[in-house]
C-alpha cells in the first residue's frame, strides 16, 4: 500500500479523513485539488507532505508548462499550504529546481523524492529497532503519539515502522498510541495501521501518557517529527512536549525517529519555527479555542533521533 503516488498522470492517496471507517483513494489532478487534500489533511506527515509538494509542482509543470509566472505563483502555494513540517516544501523546492528541464524532468525527480522516502523508512526501521533493543531490553511497552505509520510517509513509516520492525523480531510487548487531539490521528490512523498489522495494542487520552509512564507502563516513548532544528529541538504535533516531560520524569527513553529530509539544520532552535494553528473550529463549536497543531519538545528532554543514516545521541552532547 502506498499511501501518495503518482498513477496515470494524476496524484493518488488514500483519503485520511475518511479513516477507519472508509478507506477511498482519492485522484488530484489539479494544483489545487492537491493543496485542498494538505490542508485538510487527507494526506499528511512530513514524509508524505514532502512527497505531496513534489508531486504538486509535477501538477503544476504539466497545466503551465508555458507560463513560468503561473508556474512560480504555484508553487509558492504547494510550498506554504501548510507551515510546520519541513519536509513540504523542501519537497516542492527540489521538484521545482528541475523546471527548467521540462514537466517529465519534473515529475522524475518527484518520483525519486517518493523513492527517497520508501528507503529512508525502510532504514529507519532497522535503525530504530536497534536502538530501542539496545535502550530497552526484550519485549518493551512502547507509547507512541499522533500517525507516523505508512498514512504519514509513502510505506511503513517512521517511529511507526520501527515499532513494526520490533514486532517482527518477536521483540515487543505492546502499544499505547495516544489519541492525538483534536483530529485523532492516534486513535483514528495509529489504531488502524497496528490493527493492519497485527500489533496488540491501546489507546490512551493524550493527557493520559505521563500518568501511564509515571505508573511503570511504558518503557520508551517513540514518535516522528515535523521538523528538526539544528540545536535539536524537536517540533511534532502538540502533546510530543508534554510526552518528553513525562518520559524526563519517569526516566525512560524518549526517540525521535524521522528522515534526514526532517532534518532542518538551517533553522538554530524551535523558537524561528512556524507553529501552524489550526483555528477553533476543529476544537469546539461551544467557545473560542486556541489550537496549535505542533509544538516544540528542547533537546534537552531528547535521548536520540534516528534518521535513515544516523543515530545521534542528544543526551550524550550530539547535535543534528
Ligand atoms: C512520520 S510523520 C511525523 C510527523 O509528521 C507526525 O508526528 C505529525 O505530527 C503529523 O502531523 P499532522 O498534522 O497529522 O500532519
Amino acid at each position: 500500500m502506498r499511501t501518495i503516488d503518482w498513477v496515470n498522470g494524476a496524484v493518488e492517496i488514500i483519503d485520511q479523513t475518511a479513516l477507519p471507517n472508509e478507506e477511498r483513494v482519492l485522484r488530484l489532478h489539479t494544483v489545487g485539488e492537491l493543496i485542498a487534500a494538505i490542508q485538510s489533511l487527507a494526506v499528511r506527515g512530513a514524509p508524505a507532505l514532502g512527497v505531496a509538494g513534489a508531486f504538486g509542482v509535477a501538477l503544476a509543470a504539466r497545466v503551465h508548462s508555458d507560463d513560468p509566472a503561473a508556474l512560480s505563483v504555484a508553487v509558492r502555494k504547494i510550498e506554504s499550504a501548510r507551515p510546520t513540517a519541513v519536509n513540504l516544501a523542501r519537497g516542492a523546492r527540489r521538484a521545482a529546481a528541475l523546471l527548467p528541464h521540462g514537466p517529465e524532468a519534473v515529475l522524475a525527480e518527484a518520483c525519486r523524492v517518493r523513492d527517497e522516502e520508501i528507503e529512508a523508512s525502510a532504514a529507519m526501521a532497522r535503525l530504530g529497532a536497534d536502538l530501542v533493543a539496545e535502550l530497552c531490553g526484550n519485549r518493551p511497552r512502547l507509547l507512541t503519539h499522533c500517525n507516523t505509520g505508512g498514512l504519514a510517509a509513502v510505506t511503513i513509516g517512521t517511529a511507526l515502522g520501527v515499532v513494526g520492525e520490533l514486532h517482527q523480531r518477536g521483540l515487543l510487548a505492546g502499544v499505547i498510541a495516544s489519541e492525538t487531539r483534536p483530529l485523532l490521528q492516534g486513535a483514528r490512523l495509529t489504531s488502524w495501521e497496528l490493527t493492519r498489522w497485527g500489533i496488540e495494542h491501546r489507546v490512551a487520552v493524550d493527557s493520559a501518557g505521563p500518568f501511564l509512564m509515571a505508573r511503570g507502563e511504558v518503557d520508551a516513548v517513540i514518535l516522528g517529527a515535523d521538523r528538526i532544528c539544528a540545536n535539536g529541538d524537536v517540533i511534532n504535533k502538540i502533546g510530543t512536549y508534554a510526552h518528553a516531560l513525562g518520559a524526563r520524569r519517569a526516566g525512560i527513553p524518549f526517540l525521535v525517529v524521522a528522515p534526514e529530509s526532517t532534518v532542518d539544520v538551517g533553522t538554530p532552535s524551535g523558537a524561528q519555527v512556524e507553529i501552524e494553528d489550526r483555528g477553533s473550529a476543529e476544537v469546539t463549536a461551544w467557545s473560542e479555542a486556541v489550537n496549535p497543531a505542533f509544538d516544540i519538545t528542547p533537546y534537552d528532554l531528547v535521548t536520540a533521533i534516528v534518521t535513515d543514516r544516523r543515530v545521534i545521541r542528544v543526551d550524550r552532547g550530539e547535535r543534528p
